[in-house]
């Protein structure tokens, strides 16, 4: 007796995989994390992020030029704030001619039809490096998400498409969307972090923008109390409900590699398009490999990538976009 069905037969040579080959990427499918810093004529290597650099606003014009000549159609801005403007409530990530503000204008007056999606969150404008305000040694809710809808507001008068609260304050999607829609910015649009969990996969990520909680007295040591707990899974699903139901365009799910399971989950019970971000350890892991020679770096990105879409991400923010592009065309 010979086997009924030979599987293989779909295998044999790289035409036949790629005509059956049921998940493809494509750049449609990135998004770009860029950080940018203040200055001059700065491209910063990240030390743990190695080959992904922070900009200022004069080089950032010709990374996002470069970004659209590859297929790149959307970024997510990032700022490093320095220390003297740093406090516990934001206060800056309100100015109008603050770095977020000006990078904004910066990418919409070299690329006026990139998408551009900023960051809405108060660790990178906090002392103490974390997403909220804090109050007797607490992170406040609603006071931050008063914050956010004003910062929000901020970034889509500064011109931004989207904003992306990155932070798991509750209710905070529906004080941002009452704060856009107030102003008149009914098409500004909301990428909620609905599912970001308390992960130590962002390590690499506090280093870029100096955004990790500090070690102070009093001050929480960890995200615990407002990101999620990596064991749970039903949760991610009412999360990203709530943030629909207040007015998200589109959820996330954050970080990716380890998270395909909740990936796969959320985009069979939800109708709106879902994001995955591969954060910046999941980046510094498969670095690390590569330059031990113990990994292939091309063949893992194209891999990790390809499982996002195949597990059920819309769109896919990853520090490999630009290298991903530069491989499969
Ligand atoms: N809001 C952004 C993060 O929390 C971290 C992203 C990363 O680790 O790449
Ligand atoms: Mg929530």
């Amino acid at each position: 007796m010979y086997p009924l069905r030979r599987n293989r037969r779909l295998r044999i040579n790289e035409a036949i995989r790629s005509i059956v080959r049921e998940t493809i990427i494509t750049p449609n499918d990135f998004l770009v994390p860029l950080f940018v810093v203040e200055g001059k004529g700065i491209k910063d290597e990240i030390p743990s992020m190695p080959n992904y650099f922070r900009y200022s606003l004069d080089l950032l014009e010709n990374e996002v030029k470069e970004l659209w000549t590859l297929g790149l159609k959307s970024v997510l801005l990032f700022v490093k704030v320095p220390d003297n403007l740093k406090d516990n409530k934001g206060t800056e990530a309100l100015n109008p001619n603050g770095l977020m503000q000006r990078a904004i204008k910066t990418v919409k007056n070299a690329c006026p039809d990139m998408l551009v999606m900023t960051d809405v969150a108060l660790d990178p404008y906090s002392v103490y490096g974390h997403d909220g305000i804090i109050e007797n040694g607490q992170i406040v809710n609603d006071n931050t998400a008063e914050v956010l809808g004003e910062m929000s507001l901020s970034h889509a008068k500064a011109g931004a498409d989207f904003v992306a609260p990155s932070d798991m304050m509750d209710g905070r999607i529906l004080t941002i969307r009452e704060a856009l829609e107030d102003e008149g910015y009914f098409n500004t649009g909301i990428m909620s972090y609905s599912a970001k969990y308390a992960s130590a996969f962002y390590g690499p990520f506090r280093d870029a923008l100096d955004s990790a909680p500090v070690d102070i007295q009093d001050i929480p040591k960890d995200k615990k109390t407002y990101q999620m707990d990596f064991g749970n899974r039903f949760e991610a699903i009412r999360e990203t409900e709530m943030d629909i139901d207040e007015g998200a365009d589109i959820v996330m799910v954050k970080p990716g590699i380890s998270y395909l399971d909740i990936l796969r989950d959320i985009k069979n019970e939800v109708d709106v398009p879902v994001a995955v971000y591969q954060v910046s350890g999941e980046y510094a892991m498969i670095k690390a490999a590569a330059e031990k020679g113990w990994l292939d770096h091309d063949q893992i990105m194209l891999e990790t990538t390809t499982a996002f879409k195949r597990a059920g991400a819309d769109i896919i923010a990853s520090y490999f976009a630009k290298d991903i592009v530069k491989l499969i065309y």
